[in-house]
């Protein structure tokens, strides 16, 4: 039998224990031996609570108890969570983490410091919930050289675009619906809406594929506060849905584009039509091609199946990981965003449609549909540097009221 231990009794790790119990038998076969939870970890009380047995607040309790081979860490956040996963691996457990904060800003350390203790370090649950990217990825397409990952990444700024685009929930009301649903992040929302959660999972999946830790704040990031429902309808009339992207794409001389933002993408496009608090993406290889993932992105049990399918991974290995690693290097492999070529939309505000093709073809150059929504019009441009981009924006800007732009996806 195996003893894990669970820290942190919030939404994930509550979903671990209920996992672990009513799966249990189909787990122990898969597993190989019986896994049973040892201690919960948490600084609250739970009255009533069907674990009451197993409820500790002393985490020093589980580093001392050489039966505990796994520990799980849910408890988010970089304080204390980081100290515990160190000490944890140090002491020469395992550890699971659903944590994408601590992966994506102090994974390179803690991936030298499980291989130097020959145990593991795993984050199936940090990106994509409870949809399999990081196994898939590492193991399945071990056989590829990644050239580019571009993903719906955030379940709950899914979630609120749907809801806003289907049911003309305002911005408030989306996000307090999805905070109900347990999808937003509890210790700052502002990591979802503001775009870091999903900067979060592109820098683990952009390090785990480029063999190099990417850190959020190297990445150029931007939430869905901007978007307003007449973007939502009017991109909807140019044949777009918008959606929270986060990519990374390998460029010719070696280095890697990442960037986090609100973009438009082909109703023609798989992407486009990953709705709700679902999560898809997509993976390009050289010898695969392109592949989609997709599957709830947040929620209590999904997440939970993807930290106990790690838990079980971790138990019935016979060797560690080892190839599951990147490195932290010093010298800049990022390339500069103002390099990146794209189609960008624009919403003006002024009803005459015909004025602001007009005025807009004089700065852009022939343009295709442009479509009106009340008081505004949009339009979408032809593919150019985020550079002449921005020079062609600004001269717009001075000829008529540009109150809104995003990049359209080339997927
Ligand atoms: N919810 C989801 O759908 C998903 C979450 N994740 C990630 O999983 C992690 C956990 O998320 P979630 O379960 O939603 O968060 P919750 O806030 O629901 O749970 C965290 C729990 O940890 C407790 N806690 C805080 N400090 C300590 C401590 N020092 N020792 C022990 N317990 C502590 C919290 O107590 P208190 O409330 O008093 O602070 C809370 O009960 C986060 O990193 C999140 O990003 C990943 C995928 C999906
Ligand atoms: N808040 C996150 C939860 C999972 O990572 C999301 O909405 O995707």
């Amino acid at each position: 039998m195996v003893q894990v231990a669970i820290i942190g009794y919030g939404t994930v790790g509550s979903g671990v224990a209920e996992v672990i119990e009513r799966n249990a038998e189909s787990i122990a076969k898969k597993a190989g031996q019986k896994i049973e939870v040892k201690y919960i970890c948490d600084i609250r009380d739970f009255t009533d609570d069907p674990n009451q047995d197993k409820l500790i607040k002393d985490f020093s309790i589980i580093l001392n108890d050489p039966d505990i081979s796994v520990v799980v860490e849910s408890i988010g956040g970089l304080k204390p969570a980081y100290q515990f996963v160190k000490d944890s691996l140090l002491a020469h457990k395992s550890v699971v983490t659903s944590n994408k904060e601590l992966v994506a800003t102090k994974g390179w350390e803690l991936l030298k410091i499980a291989r130097e203790q020959g145990v593991n370090f795993l984050f199936e649950a940090s990106v994509g919930g409870g949809t399999p990217i990081i196994r898939p990825m590492h193991q399945c397409l071990a056989a590829n050289q990644f050239d580019e990952i571009a993903g719906i990444l955030n379940g709950t700024t899914n979630f609120m675009l749907t809801k806003m685009a289907r049911e003309g929930l305002s911005f408030d009301e989306a996000l307090s619906l999805a905070q109900q649903l347990g999808y937003a992040e509890t210790i700052d929302p502002s990591a979802d809406v503001d775009g870091h959660d999903c900067c979060r999972k592109i820098c683990i999946l952009a390090s785990l594929a480029f063999g190099r830790h990417i850190f959020p704040d190297q990445v150029p990031t931007s939430g869905i506060r901007t978007v307003t429902t007449e973007d939502i309808a009017l991109a909807g009339q140019l044949g777009y849905a918008i959606k929270l992207i986060g990519r990374a794409k390998k460029q010719e001389d070696g280095r890697v584009f990442i960037e986090v933002c609100p973009a438009l993408v082909d109703r023609a496009s798989q992407l486009s039509t990953v709705d709700d608090v679902f999560n898809g993406i997509l993976v390009r290889s050289d010898m695969l091609g392109d592949v989609l993932f997709y599957g709830r992105g947040a929620g209590k049990l999904p997440t939970a199946s993807a930290v106990v399918a790690d838990i079980i991974d971790t138990v019935r290995s016979e060797n560690i990981h080892q190839s599951l690693y990147w490195e932290k290097v010093d010298e800049d492999f990022l390339q500069d965003a103002a390099q990146d070529v794209c189609g960008h939309y624009l919403r003006v505000a002024c009803a005459d449609t015909a004025k602001v093709l007009e005025v807009a073809e004089l700065v852009f150059g022939q343009l295709g549909r442009c479509e009106s929504c009340g008081a505004y019009t949009a339009f979408v441009t032809a593919e150019q540097s985020q550079r002449d981009f921005e020079n062609a924006r600004d001269k717009l800007a001075a000829l008529l009221p540009v109150e809104n732009c995003m990049k359209v996806m080339p997927y």
